[in-house]
């Protein structure tokens, strides 16, 4: 299998998301640093690094929701604080399942994401619940609509978010390990849904712990550790590199929480370049 070929690109096209030299962290310390990186339209880039490396940090960063320490951020050729139109930008935070104590159906979380959108009456139209519906069937939950989300698996919780977040009709997604926690057959039908996706030519930043299952979608692959983007680069340069790239494949915390075993799941990004190599 290979990777996704990178898109077509057209030069008056502004970047979707570019830092240069961006530090982001909490308060006064700084845990992200000095990073540089440019995703234009249309291209599906894969976060990696070992726990704590500052991948979210980096996530939430670029979206403004934490401190920006130092360099700038560019979404869609504006600088970031600028950006009035957030719902250009859908967010699929690193939560793997709502809490039981949500009782809401999965047409209304999925209706939240469609507040940015709504007209002055701030009311959902006919339109705005075709939205919500067509999100949930892209998803592959059309039929679970009207089912309370703390009844759903932690698999289809996740694509609850995701049509969340698609609800908001995006023109990128920026997810925080979106198969984080869930099976591996979840994990399949999560990349089947970001492959749909593609087809749309939504750009995708994706942080996660598993490549496997979304690696035939790529176009690029970056790896954050202690703090810094080490690498940045195409699937197939980064199979290159992988020993001078290669970080601790730590069991993730979120798996375990969830499955106690880890579920089964590879944890390290370069396990499933490894098992194919080995087949
Ligand atoms: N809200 C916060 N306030 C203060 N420090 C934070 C906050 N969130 C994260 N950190 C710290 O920033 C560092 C990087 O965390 P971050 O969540 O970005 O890593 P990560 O690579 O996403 O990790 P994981 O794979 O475990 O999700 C850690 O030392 C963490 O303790």
């Amino acid at each position: 299998m290979t990777a996704a070929a990178a898109p077509h690109r057209d030069p008056a096209t502004p970047a979707v998301i570019e830092l240069r030299r961006a530090s982001f962290g909490y308060g006064e310390r700084p845990v992200l640093v000095d990073a540089d990186l440019v995703v234009h339209p249309g291209e599906i880039v894969a976060v990696v690094g070992p726990n704590g490396s500052g991948k979210s940090t980096l996530m939430k960063g670029l979206l403004g929701l934490n401190e920006r320490i130092a360099g700038e951020v560019t979404l869609f050729g504006v600088p970031g604080h600028e950006l009035h139109d957030r719902a250009r930008i859908g967010y699929v935070p690193q939560r793997h399942t709502l809490s039981a104590s949500v009782r809401a159906t999965a047409e209304e979380i999925v209706s939240t994401g469609r507040l940015p959108r709504l007209g002055w009456l701030g009311r959902l139209r006919a339109t705005d619940r075709q939205v919500v519906a067509r999100s949930l069937e892209v998803v592959g939950l059309a039929d679970r609509a009207a089912t309370e989300v703390s009844t759903l698996s932690g698999g289809q919780q996740r694509r609850v978010l995701i049509a969340r977040a698609l609800a908001g009709q995006p023109e990128v997604l920026v997810m925080d390990e979106p198969t984080a926690g869930v099976d591996a057959a979840s994990q399949h039908v999560l990349a089947d849904v970001l492959e749909r996706l593609v087809d749309r030519g939504v750009t995708m930043l994706i942080v996660t712990h598993e490549l496997g299952a979304l690696e035939r979608l790529l176009t690029r692959i970056v790896v954050v550790d202690g703090g810094r983007i080490r690498f940045d680069g195409t699937p197939s340069a980064y199979a290159a590199a992988r020993d001078r790239v290669h970080h601790d494949h730590d069991s993730h915390h979120h798996d375990d929480e969830l499955h106690g075993d880890g579920g089964g799941v590879p944890h390290g990004p370069l396990d499933a370049m490894r098992d194919r190599r080995t087949r």
